[in-house]
This record gives structure tokens, sequence and C-alpha cells, in this order.
């Protein structure tokens, strides 16, 4: 079939979500497909960064309570702004730390070994952070991560079927951690059924939300989830290093913080400055210690036009930049030895297509030098991120013919196949 730019323009002119994007600075001459791994900034997060600034430029120490956005309450407050992106309480949320220090601090919490009950149950595919964190976590109650720690197996090296990762919930399972959806295939993770599933064995069950946060919508409150955390510099648009984000399902309020800090004080109490913690009896519990300020600001900004889009509205156009992606890659590229490695189906498909090939890696390299950022993840991965706020249908008919053309005249072969330092 052949395919042309016009037909791209029309489904870009039909698009009710077309408007944000020219709300993003978009990097000049280029095709930015890598928001699953930093979104772009946008004029709006911008703004919030330089009120941010000024307010401390004009309250001093009086910001924490004074000026729009009182620094002292930002963190709750940019919860309440996250509740409907993961289907959760208001209370539920707070925006503190990083995606791996929220993972320790969710860990040192509700992971409590018992009896027979020891072991942690995590999957061979998640991002490395989460297995780092989950195997010192066990070190730091003195267990062996080799033998307590329990990674689900891929079955085709992409996915993860629900039979199997319930197969592994045995009565010596106390805690399990899964992404919600994967970061190389992007596959998203039945979190209903292996929450009731975990729960029917009396396991506590936490997904990490990186890659389906601002992606896909979610219900964690109605599938009863018991905790969640994600990063906000992928598709939250917050900017590197943005503060992340915890969700704690309120019937566990009160659980007293594995780690815990002057922050997770109660409000009203923090400054008494006693040496015996009352915590805040909501998820605020489990921050730490002085929110990062400048950079939870950014996540004020997005937030809104998260709130403006609506999820579903977001979801639906996702799923249709990928489905025309994969439908151009599949009436373009044949021939070329590309494979489709992310699932197809719109149930079990994340935010990203997933390409395979033997030379990825300078593949990635040729697209990035003629103007489309992907990213290469290994061994033969090239991840494509479509993203619905800012990205359009002719960028991806654009990025398809950069493809083609590059394959067609071997122009990867410039460059050696080997991933960069930031892959
Ligand atoms: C699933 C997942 N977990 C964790 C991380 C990283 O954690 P952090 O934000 O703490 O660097 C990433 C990406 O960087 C990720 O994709
Ligand atoms: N967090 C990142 C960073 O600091 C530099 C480069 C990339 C990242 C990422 O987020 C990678 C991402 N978690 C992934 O899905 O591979």
């Amino acid at each position: 079939m052949n395919t042309n730019i016009k037909q791209a323009q029309e489904l870009d002119q039909q698009d009710t979500l077309h408007h944000f994007r020219s709300e993003f600075y978009i990097p000049e001459k280029s095709i930015y497909l890598d928001g699953n791994s930093l979104g772009l900034l946008s004029k709006r997060a911008e703004k919030a960064i330089d009120a941010a600034v000024q307010s401390w430029k004009d309250y001093a120490i009086d910001g924490w309570t004074e000026g729009e956005n009182p620094w002292y309450y930002l963190s709750e407050n940019l919860g309440v702004m996250s509740a409907p992106l993961i289907g959760a309480e208001p209370d539920e949320i707070v925006v503190t730390g990083s995606t791996t220090t929220n993972l320790h601090q969710l860990t040192a919490t509700f992971y409590k070994p018992e009896g027979k009950k020891t072991k942690i149950l995590a999957d061979e595919l998640n991002f490395p952070s989460d297995i780092y964190a989950l195997k010192s976590q066990l070190k730091l109650k003195g267990y062996n991560p080799d033998e307590h720690l329990i990674q689900v197996q891929s079955s085709d090296g992409h996915t993860l079927r629900t039979e199997d990762i319930v197969a592994k919930m045995s009565d010596e399972i106390a805690l399990i951690v899964l992404p919600g959806v994967l970061y190389r295939s992007g596959q998203v993770l039945d979190m209903k059924t292996l929450t009731k599933e975990a729960h029917q064995r009396g396991i506590l069950i936490g997904f990490d939300l990186c890659h389906s946060i601002g992606s896909i919508p979610h219900s964690l409150s109605e599938w009863d989830v018991d905790f969640a955390f994600w990063c906000t510099y992928k598709h939250l648009n917050a900017g590197p290093g943005s503060v992340a984000g915890l969700y704690v399902n309120r019937k566990h309020f009160g659980t007293e913080p594995g780690l815990a800090g002057w922050f997770s004080s109660a409000k009203e109490k923090q400054f008494d400055m006693d040496h015996t913690l009352t915590p805040a009896e909501n998820a605020g519990a489990y921050q730490i210690g002085t929110p990062h300020l400048l950079s939870l600001a950014p996540l004020l900004g997005s937030l809104e036009m998260f709130e403006e889009a609506g999820m579903e509205e977001i979801r639906r156009k996702s799923l249709r930049l990928t489905g025309y992606l994969m439908e151009l890659i599949e009436n373009e590229l044949g021939g070329y030895e590309f494979k489709i490695a992310n699932p197809k189906d719109e149930t079990t498909r994340g935010g990203h297509v997933l390409l395979e090939h033997k030379e990825a890696a300078r593949i990635c390299r040729a697209l990035k030098a003629d103007g489309v950022v992907p990213d290469f993840r290994k061994p033969d991965g090239i991840r494509l991120a479509p993203v619905a706020l800012y990205n359009s249908f002719e960028d991806v008919w654009k990025s398809v013919q950069i493809l083609k053309r590059i394959m067609d005249e071997e122009k990867f072969k410039k460059y050696e196949n080997k991933r960069g330092v930031i892959a």
C-alpha cells in the first residue's frame, strides 16, 4: 500500500489534542520520539519554574507559607493534581523523592518478612534500578537476594504472562513489585488481576508506573493496589531530575514509614521538633526530608495540561499514533529484517513501539543524525515513542520515511554498531 503525507496531515486535522503541540519546545529540525525517556519542556512548565524562582526572590523564607504555591504544601498539592492520572484519592499520593528512593521507602515500609513469608517477587524484565533496590532491601534485612528475590521469567524475552506471575505467588512471597508497563517492550501488565491474585494469597503488591503514568489510565484505588511509585520526567514532562511520586492505599495509612524523616511528620506537628515522630495520616508520611522545590515546580505547569487533555483522550491518541507507526513500518520497511517486538493489541500495548534489528545501535545513530530522536536499548532494540501531547501523525509518517531512506541507502553503515554513553 502506498502511504502519503496527506493522509498523515488529515489525521492531524482530526486530532483534538493537536493544539497542545505548540505549547512545547520541540528541538529545531528534529522529530522527537524519546518522550518515554525524557519528556519535552512545555511553556507552562517553564513558567512554573520561573514562578518558583520568583517566589524565592520575593518571599525568601516566607515562601514556605506565602505566595501562590506555598512550598510547605506543594508535595501534597501536586499529589492532589496527580490523582486523576492513576485513579487514586488525593491524599493517597505525594510528590517526593525519586523513583528509586520511593521504591526503597515503600519496600522498607511494606516488606515485613514473617515466618515462611520472606521472599520478594519481581520479574526478569524490569528496569535494573528496581532490582538493585530490592536486592539491597533484602540484604538490609539479612537475606541473600540470590535466594530471596524471585524473578518471574519471560517466555519470549519481551513480555510477561499473567499466569506465569501468578504461578510464582507462593506462600513464601511477602511482597510483589512489578512494572505497570515494561520499559523495553512497552507491555501493559494486568495490574487489576495481579492485585486480586496477590491479595487472595495474602501478599502485598506494588507497581512501578514510570512508563505508564501519563501514558495510560489507571484505577489504582478500584484495583486495590497497595502502593505505587513513578518518575515525572517521562510522559509527565517535568524535566530531568524532576521529583517523583508515590501512592499508598488509604487502608495502609498509619503504617509507620520504613525510612522516616521530619517531612514524614503531620504538618502541624513538624515544627514542634519533637524527637518522637508523629507521622502524617496520609501518603505524606512517606516523605523523608525537605522537598526539592525547584524540581517540583515544573510539574505544576505540566499537570495542568493533563487535566485539560484528559487521560482517556491521551490514551486514545497514543494508541492511534503507535497503531499508525506500526502500520507504516509494516508497509514501508518489509524486507529490511525489522521485527516489531512490542505487543500489538490495544489492551497490552503501552506508549511506545519497540523495533528490533541486529544493526539497531547504528540505525539509532543514523536516525539521530537525520533528525529523528529514538533511543536504543540493548541488545537490539529501537524504542520509538510518539507522545500524544506533542507528536503528530506527520512526525510518525516522516520518521518512517527517514528510516526507509537510511535502510535503502545503507546510511547506518557509516557508524559503529555500539551504543552511546546515554544510549
Ligand atoms: C521502570 C523504571 N524504573 C526506574 C527508573 C529509574 O529510576 P530513577 O528515576 O530513580 O532514576 C526508570 C528509568 O530511569 C524506569 O524506566
Ligand atoms: N532516567 C534517565 C536518565 O537519567 C538518563 C537517560 C535515560 C533515563 C531513563 O529514564 C531511561 C528509562 N528509564 C528507560 O526506560 O530506559
